[in-house]
């Protein structure tokens, strides 16, 4: 075994993106970065997460969109080219190579050390190769940042680890589409799992114990619930799993109400834990296993709520367990990063509410697609999370489906819109949008919310037609027009003709 050691301004602990984008940025600001990864370059995201799980969605979404309009009558009853789908999603995941990151991390002048990261002391981190042959330790001048993600949650249910149940890796990775699907959980992961497999061909049951997808707006959860069940999926809302046994190959999975359901896999997508175990938090007084909790500059925090000694340990994206999202933890990387520079230069940082080097947006201004039939685009509060934050909340709905733009693109066309408004400021808090192509709806409700535009001025942003955005207009006419007559600007223009707005 050799030992090296290298000193270097800021060690980042996980390549997945929320690393690579801190390293990115410190050297930008003219520091040097060192990215310890122990698998892929990329992270979860790239190869089993974000971008594989699309993959495997997008062709059945194009069909389903396909199918929505006359005059394409070879694709009526059309089902999807399986070995195509596998085949596009494998190019997504760059077929599980991270050669094209590396080559961007050495263009970027990042350095990279391959192997598994663990704190040694302040400012320490021994890494060991994935050989176990070199240990490199690296001692960083001024920041060591934690992004080591998260995986899958495997609860101690009897039966379960023994089963080989897959997680969302085995899911995303997937070579072959299993007959039957019994998917545990009905959250975000679960949803979209449940939805790609049904359009791949499996038969999939979803065992949904606390309600399918929860944390959304009730209506944009029963119009995915109604979907999935339209597409012959077999859900299971409030089904308990108390036990699960692999038998020549077939998953039984057994219920708290006595029944039993049988599948080829089981899918476990209820939720995440930090990848924190075996990471030597314990070395400065953290505990291993734990979420890293941080203040708003992203520095970690002790036992005692006060930003660690020294103020050198930094926690960006999923291990943080601020917002479990890509974005959001490239976001909370450039804040992060802007602040390691601005602290090594001795400069005064911006740490009030939406300043520089703060992630207030967390806590905000989230958005998030669920990429399901239809799609669920969300920004900020529900009005249930606003009631519950103590806000004078008005949540104003329109249905989609009245919209032009919305019946020109697809017949049939169903969805639905929530505004959540705060009275007190008469500013936005959140919007949800449920319907098929809503993903590209969401940014403008960021812009709206992240910015606290007066609803006066929202009627300002006039959307153009026929689109589906037009949809802001009718739940602005929907709210009312602050001081006008009355009568005037409550919803009119149901039709689908210009509209009365
Ligand atoms: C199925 C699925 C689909 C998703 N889809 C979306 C989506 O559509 N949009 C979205 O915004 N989010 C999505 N997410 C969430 C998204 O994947 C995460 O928010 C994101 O990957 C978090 O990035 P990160 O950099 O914090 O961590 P990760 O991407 O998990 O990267 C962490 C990296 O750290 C490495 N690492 C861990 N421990 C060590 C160590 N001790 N030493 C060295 N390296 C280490 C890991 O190998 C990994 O490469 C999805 C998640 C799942 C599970
Ligand atoms: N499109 C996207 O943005 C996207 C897609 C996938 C995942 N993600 C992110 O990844 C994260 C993880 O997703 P996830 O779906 O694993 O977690 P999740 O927290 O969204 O959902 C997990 C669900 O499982 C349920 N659950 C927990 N324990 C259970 C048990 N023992 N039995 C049955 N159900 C149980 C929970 O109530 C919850 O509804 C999410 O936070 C999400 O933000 C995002």
């Amino acid at each position: 075994m050799t030992a090296t050691h290298e000193s270097v301004d800021v060690v980042v602990i996980g390549g997945g993106p929320a690393g690579e984008n801190v390293a990115d940025r410190v050297v930008r600001g003219g520091l040097s970065a060192v990215v310890v990864e122990a698998e892929l370059v990329g992270g979860e995201c790239s190869y089993w997460a974000c971008m594989p799980t699309k993959a495997l969605l997008r062709s059945g979404s194009a069909l389903r969109a396909a199918q929505a309009l006359p005059g394409l009558p070879t694709l009526t009853g059309a089902t999807l080219d399986v070995p195509a789908v596998l085949a596009r999603r494998d190019r997504f995941a760059s077929g599980w190579s991270d050669e094209g990151q590396v080559s961007w991390l050495d263009s970027a002048g990042i350095s990279l050390v391959r192997g598994r990261g663990r704190i040694v002391g302040p400012r320490q981190v021994e890494v060991r190769t994935v050989d176990d042959e070199d240990v490199v330790r690296l001692t960083a001048r001024h920041a060591v940042v934690v992004a080591t993600g998260t995986s899958a949650l495997v609860p101690p249910i009897p039966g379960l680890a023994e089963a080989r149940p897959w997680t969302s890796r085995e899911a995303a990775a997937a070579d072959h589409v299993p007959a039957r699907l019994a998917v545990v959980g009905g959250g975000v992961v679960g949803a979209e799992m449940a939805t790609a497999f049904t359009r791949l061909g499996s038969q999939v049951t979803v065992l949904a114990r606390d309600g399918l997808l929860p944390t959304v707006e009730p209506f944009a959860a029963e119009l995915v619930a109604d979907s999935l069940r339209a597409a012959g999926v077999d859900l299971r809302l409030g089904a308990e799993v108390t036990s699960v046994r692999r038998e020549q190959g077939v998953v039984r999975v057994g219920l708290g109400d006595g029944r039993e359901v049988e599948a080829d896999e089981v899918l476990l997508a209820v939720g995440r834990t930090p990848n924190t175990s075996g990471l030597g938090l314990a070395s400065v007084g953290l505990r291993d296993g734990d979420w890293l909790r941080v203040e708003e500059s992203l520095r970690a925090l002790g036992a005692d709520g006060s930003v660690l000694e020294g103020g050198w340990l930094y926690a960006v994206g999923d291990v943080n367990a601020r917002a479990l999202l890509t974005h959001q933890g490239k976001y909370q990387a450039r804040a992060a990063a802007d602040a390691i520079v601005t602290r090594a230069a001795g400069g005064p940082l911006e740490e009030g509410e939406w300043g520089w080097h703060v992630a207030t947006a967390d806590h905000r201004a989230v958005p998030q697609v669920v990429f399901t039939d239809p799609e669920v685009a969300a920004v900020g509060l529900t009005a249930a999370a606003a009631e519950r934050a103590g806000y004078r909340a008005r949540a104003v709905d329109y249905e989609i489906g009245d919209v032009a733009g919305a019946s020109l693109h697809a017949d049939g066309y169903r969805g639905h819109a929530r505004m959540v408004v705060d009275e007190g400021r008469g500013v936005l808090l959140g919007a949800t949008f449920a319907g098929p192509d809503v993903a590209e709806l969401v940014h403008a409700a960021t812009v709206a919310v992240a910015g606290e535009v007066p609803i006066a001025r929202l009627w300002h942003a006039v959307p153009a037609y026929p689109t589906i955005s037009e949809v802001w207009l009718r739940l602005l006419e929907a709210y009312g027009r602050p001081h006008a007559a009355p009568g005037i600007g409550s919803a009119g223009g149901r039709g689908r003709g210009t509209g009365a707005g």
